[in-house]
């Protein structure tokens, strides 16, 4: 895999849609993926023998543009590649904001290579909020990334971001799925 830090972060800016908006939703087992509500950590290790996250890259950045409204000011980015079998699967962004990391005592700072899933479904103080979809075209940033995987991107990538509120707060989390994820899902 030659996919390397340097070029942290890979995340695009994308218009997410609510799932009830999105005309064209794939018409395939894929859809069930992008509005499940439960850790996709635990789904997809059912699908391997061996589960790994490798991490592309962690910092405070500023958000993309229109990406976090709410928060213009620094937050922590975490990009990384859901590995099943040694292939990835998912490439996941996510923004948590600097109150949540004083409040979570900087747990999400210190992760590592543990899915952030482990922190998100067994904390009583996390609910998981809205889901919402959004295609990437073949020519993006992501598309690339998908590329320089070895996995040919024949259609635009799917993907979904998740909102999870803690106290008074949310973070978010973006999950592209690779070409790799939907060739199995749509063929299982
Ligand atoms: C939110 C979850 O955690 C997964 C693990 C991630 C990580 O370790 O950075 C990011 C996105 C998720 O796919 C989950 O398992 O549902």
């Amino acid at each position: 895999m030659n996919v390397t830090s340097v070029s942290f972060p890979y995340g695009e800016s994308i218009h997410w849609f609510s799932p009830q908006k999105i005309q064209s939703l794939p018409d395939n087992q894929l859809k069930d993926w992008l509005l499940a509500t439960g850790s996709l950590t635990q789904r997809l290790k059912t699908h391997c023998t061996h589960f790994e996250v490798k991490i592309l890259g962690e910092h405070l950045l500023t958000p993309l543009q229109d990406e976090f409204p709410s928060h213009r000011e620094p937050v922590w980015i975490r990009e990384v590649l859901l590995c099943l079998d040694g292939t990835p699967w998912v490439f996941a962004r996510t923004l948590i904001p600097q109150n949540i990391l004083d409040s979570t005592r900087n747990q999400f700072t210190h992760l590592g290579t543990r899915p952030l899933g482990e922190l998100l479904f067994t904390s009583p103080d996390i609910t998981p909020g809205n889901i919402e979809v959004a295609q990437f075209e073949t020519c993006g940033r992501l598309a690339a990334l998908a590329t320089s995987l070895n996995q040919q991107v024949d259609a635009s990538l799917w993907g979904r971001r998740r909102y999870f509120n803690l106290h008074d707060s949310q973070l978010i989390v973006s999950e592209i799925f690779l070409p790799a994820a939907v060739e199995h899902i749509n063929n299982v």
